[in-house]
């Protein structure tokens, strides 16, 4: 019914973006990749060297010259799947000069684990509401998978969320490779907004460990906040779900746990005295969990889930309030 569907246009030029073009290429199913970028210095290195010069640098892409462009109109015009994968901070200005008429009848994939803040909606529900893409139509790309091991090729397993199993199906057998494999769901709300608690945990998380805290309070800490994520998805999309499964504990654990993680650097930095401004300079990469901080704690006033993990990222990261303190009174509340 999809197998037509071949022209995958990937929008965003940070490491997930890089790994995704990379799996697409090593997929030796036939297909058209396009590639949009903001940075055109960035496409002109990946034309002539195929490697993307900021970002996992060391892969070789195999993609087409003259399919990598900054123009979004453009890309998006001759793609049947869009795969969106900036930072979702930065995706409305990317997708500006879009309308519904440039979606009509593509399928929209996120691979973004972050809320749209200026909406504070999760990536499906903001393009569903802004370009008019029926919820079937959309696709959810999540698991525990990090940029720099698809590098190194290691293997990893991707959920694939629909709740149309055979757009779902016909996506996955695009990606699939010999280091990727796939996990076919229908909670397409659940898998994102689990997608986004788990980077607040992981900011908790890197914090607890720069003021001090060690791996026996981690392992409590975490188990405390696959309680609260799964508190929360089930009140925003109450559906029977196993939040043991990857694109939901599993993701929160490799994000808490991974040397790779860059929520867990950047609450690290957070708890050893950095400022949020002198933290993201510091890194190279975005840290979702900083932005889905603040866009949940405001989500929530209207859900009141009890929530005293979220709350002392929020007072730290948004109130200035000492992260030791701030942890300190957490630990009063881990069972
Ligand atoms: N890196 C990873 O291993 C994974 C990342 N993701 C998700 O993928 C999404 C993208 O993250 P990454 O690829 O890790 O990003 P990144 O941190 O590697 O790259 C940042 C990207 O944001 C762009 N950017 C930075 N400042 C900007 C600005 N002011 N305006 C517009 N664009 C700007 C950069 O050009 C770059 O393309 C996030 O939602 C993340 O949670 C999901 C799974 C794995
Ligand atoms: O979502 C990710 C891995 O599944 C990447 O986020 P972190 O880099 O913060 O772990």
């Amino acid at each position: 019914m999809y197998e037509e569907l071949r022209k995958i246009a990937v929008i965003g030029g940070g490491s997930w973006a890089t790994s995704i073009v990379k799996m697409l290429g090593d997929n030796a199913s036939e297909k058209q990749i396009y590639w949009w970028m903001r940075n055109e210095d960035a496409i002109n290195h990946i034309r002539q060297f195929k490697h993307n010069p900021h970002y996992i640098s060391a892969v070789e892409l195999k993609i087409k010259p003259e399919n990598i462009s900054s123009d979004i109109k453009s890309t998006v015009n001759l793609a049947d799947i869009i795969i969106l994968n900036t930072p979702a901070a930065f995706l409305k200005k990317s997708l500006q000069g879009l309308t519904a008429e440039d979606f009509k009848g593509k399928k929209v994939v996120s691979a973004i684990k972050g809320i749209v803040p200026e909406e504070n909606k999760i990536v499906g529900d903001f393009v569903h509401d802004t370009y008019a893409v029926p919820y079937s139509d959309l696709v959810v790309i999540s698991g525990p998978c990090h940029a720099e091991e698809v590098a190194l090729e290691k293997l990893s397993y991707l959920t694939i969320a629909s709740q149309n199993s055979a757009l779902a199906n016909h996506f996955s057998g695009l990606l699939r490779t010999r280091y990727i494999k796939t996990i076919i769901s229908d909670d397409i709300f659940g898998t994102e907004y689990a997608a986004v608690l788990k980077n607040i945990y992981a900011v908790a998380n890197g914090i607890a460990h720069g003021v001090g805290y060690g791996d026996n309070y981690q392992a409590v800490f975490i188990s405390n906040a696959l309680r609260e994520m799964k508190n929360f998805v089930d009140v925003i999309h109450p559906i029977e779900r196993d939040i043991k499964e990857s694109a939901y504990l599993g993701d929160l654990l490799v994000t808490c746990y991974s040397q790779f993680s860059r929520n867990r650097t950047f609450g690290k930095m957070i708890g050893k005295g950095y400022t949020v401004h002198s933290a993201q300079l510091e890194m190279n990469m975005i840290a979702e969990g900083y932005y889905a901080t603040s866009c949940i704690y405001q989500i929530n006033k209207k859900y009141e889930v009890e929530m005293p993990i979220l709350n002392a990222v929020y007072n730290i990261l948004y109130q200035q309030q000492p992260p030791m303190l701030e942890m300190q009174k957490l630990s009063e509340t881990l069972i």
